[in-house]
């Protein structure tokens, strides 16, 4: 089963458009979904939750077309998104009351557990009191407070230091040890999602790049450090992106597309992203 599925999704805002989105997260694993800032990343998120209507496409959550379950699977998704999610004057034990009336297997025990390990104040402080930070966590909290299959998180790290981001991943991470469990998450910090995620969709102004499992990203790709001249002779298919190194070029390309004999580093999820990027913005084939 997958948790998600996205065909031909397309939606047009004038300036910018989504275009032929495809996805796929099985159950079970986590999609990270990288972009810079406007790629499309809370656009795709929205789109999956029915929050933007889409223009073209299907949309499938739990195999099941959204537009017609999303009601329904509420209680089976926790979402974070990127913009503020509680009234201003409200205190986490307030939360935990009206969640409780939302959700049918909200777990305040859970709820409680979580707010505790981040330190939140249960009744001094109001949420508009709350940094950036400490909202997250609360996001977070209830996200996963009420024994959802699936989480959706929009940037759910950003604003946070990198201990507590660690204990998030960490969290995220045990979350889809049961293999019913997935997550779809949004970042620019490649690192974080390099170390959490199976899967990665790369999106860029609105067009997916790349998207498949990380670990065969990883495999397949390759730095090449070499002259202009010696780039030239190989299979210009095999590269993926270039760029200036010293008196050469340093280039991504896929291993199984070069002759033998070529040394290559192992690349970084990050040197991926930015090589691929790269290869956008010059327009190269
Ligand atoms: N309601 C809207 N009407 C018109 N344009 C919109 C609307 N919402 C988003 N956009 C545009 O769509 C593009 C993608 O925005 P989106 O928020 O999906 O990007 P993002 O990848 O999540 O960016 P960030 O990392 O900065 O949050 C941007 O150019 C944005 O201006």
């Amino acid at each position: 089963m997958n948790a998600i599925e996205m065909r031909h999704v397309e939606k047009d805002y004038g300036q910018f458009q989504i275009k032929d989105l495809n996805l796929c997260l099985p159950s079970g694993y986590i999609m990270g979904l990288i972009g810079e800032n406007g790629a499309g990343k809370s656009t795709t998120i929205k789109m999956i939750l029915d929050l933007v209507r889409k223009d073209h496409g299907e949309i499938r959550v739990f195999g099941e077309k959204t537009e017609d379950s999303l009601a329904s699977s509420k209680e089976e998704i926790g979402i974070v998104l990127d913009e503020s999610q509680f009234p201003e004057g409200i205190t986490v034990e307030q939360v935990n009351k009206i969640m409780k009336n939302i959700y049918k297997k909200w777990d305040e025990e859970e709820f409680y557990r979580l707010t505790d390990f981040f330190s939140l104040p249960r009744k001094k402080k109001r949420f508009k009191e709350f940094s950036r930070g400490m909202q997250r966590k609360l996001s977070i909290a209830v996200a996963m407070s009420h024994n959802a299959k699936l989480l959706i998180l929009d940037e759910p790290t950003s604003g946070l230091d990198p201990v507590v981001r660690d204990e998030i991943l960490d969290l995220f991470n045990d979350f889809t040890r049961d293999e019913n469990h997935s997550i779809l998450i949004s970042s620019h910090i490649v690192g974080d999602l390099e170390k959490l995620c199976d899967y990665i969709a790369f999106i860029q102004k609105g067009r997916l790049i790349i998207c498949g499992e990380k670990d065969q990203m990883l495999e397949a790709y390759g730095i090449l450090k070499c002259s202009e001249e010696e780039l030239e002779e190989l299979d210009q298919q095999a590269v993926a992106g270039i760029r200036d190194y010293g008196y050469g070029v340093e280039a991504l390309v896929e291993k199984s597309r070069i002759p033998e004999g070529y040394q290559t580093e192992v690349p970084t999820l990050e040197d991926i992203i930015i090589f691929l990027s790269k290869k956008e913005r010059r327009g190269m084939k």
